[in-house]
């Protein structure tokens, strides 16, 4: 048994953003430690907001963000062209990419082909062609490894683009899968499997409001909770995952949480 996943709960996203940028940038150094280029998959959501507020803040001594040694690419994403409103990468693009000044570097992005935008099938297997080339071949690699990854919590317990009681959480072959009926709209996504995401060094949940209370509760303090896709992340990766959340979104729930800081 290993330790349980880490629950941190700030009063609000300003105390959230500051440590979660503290929490980033550690990863980022050891991943640079261990090879020269950090690689990060980022979900869509309300969780690209809060990265550029945690990227883009004044430095308070833990260092600085070197775009240019990252790779980011996506978690989860919709089969729709990239200046569309619904596109993870058009979110990524304006709460970071647009916004970084020029001296923090360039990261390279990884988005979809939207050629493929009509046939999510070909669209995931291209997305996962990308993940081969970057994580060396398939034949030599099991699974890719994220430095980390940085995910959303839907009010259902969703995560990425895996839904409660679909048949992809049993996925354990493909890297990347397509999904041509999401609960959530838009329909048409591709999203990383469960064996990928759990498999990455670190995995980092945000999740804030009281929106998110009920569903934090079912997560944590249950049975049925664990079963969800947020609940298996954290049974399967254990104190790989870390979750950074405001008061609003733990209250009620009994699982212990570090509150105010990392
Ligand atoms: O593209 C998507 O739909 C997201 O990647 C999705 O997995 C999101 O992260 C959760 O739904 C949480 O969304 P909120 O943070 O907005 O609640």
């Amino acid at each position: 048994m290993g330790k349980p996943p880490n629950l941190y709960a700030f009063q609000g996203t300003n105390e959230l953003a500051q440590s979660l940028r503290a929490y980033v940038l550690e990863a980022q150094n050891s991943a640079l430690s261990r090879h020269q280029v950090f690689r990060v998959a980022v979900s869509g959501g309300s969780l690209p907001k809060v990265l550029g507020q945690a990227l883009l803040r004044e430095t308070t001594g833990e260092g600085s963000v070197q775009f240019d040694k990252w790779e980011i690419f996506f978690a989860d994403e919709r089969a729709v062209p990239l200046d569309h409103e619904d596109s993870n990468y058009k979110l990524v693009k304006d709460e970071i990419l647009d916004k970084a000044p020029a001296e923090l570097g360039k990261p390279k992005v990884h988005p979809i082909d939207v050629k493929y935008l009509d046939d999510v099938q070909e669209l995931a297997d291209q997305y996962e062609q990308t993940l081969v080339n970057t994580f060396a071949s398939r034949d030599s690699v099991r699974l890719p490894m994220f430095d980390l990854l940085l995910l959303g919590c839907g009010p259902d317990g969703h995560t990425c683009s895996l839904f409660p009681g679909s048949p992809l959480l049993r996925e354990n072959e493909a890297w990347v899968l397509p999904i041509s009926d999401s609960p959530k709209p838009p329909p048409k996504r591709i999203t990383l499997s469960l064996p990928v995401v759990t498999h990455g060094i670190k995995i980092a949940f945000v999740a804030t409001g009281g929106g998110k209370k009920d569903i934090m509760k079912q997560i944590f303090d249950t049975d049925e909770g664990r079963q969800l896709p947020c609940g298996l992340v954290n049974a399967q990766a254990q104190e790989k995952v870390s979750w950074f959340v405001d008061y609003p979104a733990i209250e009620g729930v009994s699982f212990p949480a570090r509150r105010g800081s990392l």
